[in-house]
């Protein structure tokens, strides 16, 4: 249940709890990384919701997206926007939460990249920027520590031919290139928005021992994120 807390809505009984999201560029590893803590008791994880984005009542609007994002770019990321916040909301029996991606990225990265890339007319960019807005004022959406696996577009370019998600065939690099960039803005350079949480950096182009063996590096200082 959510109660108002200075001035904003709180789900209860999450305060103490510590959010740790995984942030990077499609197929960087996310998915990976939080399979590989998710071994770890104390921590609970939870996956972007992409089955539901392919599948809403029958419908796929993440292709629908890719296929056409002038029309389809704001249904998505209205539906992304909907099932993130859902995922920010939800309860989790253990001390730690851990998360793939945010409604941070989902608006400063994904939305950014649509309407900067003129995908995306000023009217949809000004709904969802509203909604967004309306969000985050009103709502508590703690975030303690973002891990962003940080990798070249390149690397994600293979990465994703090899998973091979139907949807995402029509990917060209520039694609990759421009969501990197948006990330390096945003949690690197720290120009473009609000970074939400201190955060830690985890070079991600290694195979895969390797990223087993930084993830145990930074486990302690992962696992003791907690917001002031
Ligand atoms: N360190 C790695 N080296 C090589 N392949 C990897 C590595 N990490 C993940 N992969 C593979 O790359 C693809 C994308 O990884 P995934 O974890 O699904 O990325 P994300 O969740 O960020 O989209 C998957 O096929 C996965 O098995
Ligand atoms: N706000 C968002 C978030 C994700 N997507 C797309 C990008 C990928 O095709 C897919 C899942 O991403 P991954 O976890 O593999 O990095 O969803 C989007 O369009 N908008």
């Amino acid at each position: 249940m959510l109660s108002p807390s200075q001035g904003k809505l709180v789900r209860n009984g999450e305060e103490r709890k510590s959010v740790i999201c995984i942030e990077g560029n499609i197929a960087s590893g996310k998915t990976t990384c939080l399979e590989y803590f998710s071994k770890t008791s104390n921590i609970e994880v939870l996956t972007e919701p992409v089955s539901k984005w392919r599948n809403v009542q029958g419908h796929n609007p993440l292709a629908l997206m890719y296929q056409d994002p002038e029309r389809w770019g704001l249904t998505l990321q209205t539906y992304v926007q909907l099932t993130m916040l859902d995922r920010h909301l939800s309860t989790v029996a253990a001390p730690v939460r851990m998360m793939e991606r945010s409604i941070y990225s989902a608006k400063y990265i994904f939305v950014e990249n649509l309407y900067k890339s003129g995908k995306m007319p000023e009217v949809d960019f000004a709904v969802l920027s509203e909604w967004f807005e309306w969000i985050v004022k009103n709502i508590a959406i703690p975030v303690d520590l973002i891990v962003y696996l940080q990798t070249t577009p390149q690397t994600c370019y293979e990465r994703l031919k090899q998973r091979c998600r139907e949807e995402e065939r029509v990917i060209p690099m520039e694609y990759l290139e421009a969501i990197h960039n948006l990330y390096e803005d945003w949690l690197i350079k720290q120009t473009s928005f609000k970074v939400p949480a201190p955060v830690l950096v985890i070079s991600a182009d290694d195979d895969l021992q390797k990223m087993l063996h930084q993830y145990e590096e930074n486990r302690e200082r992962i696992l003791t994120a907690r917001r002031a």
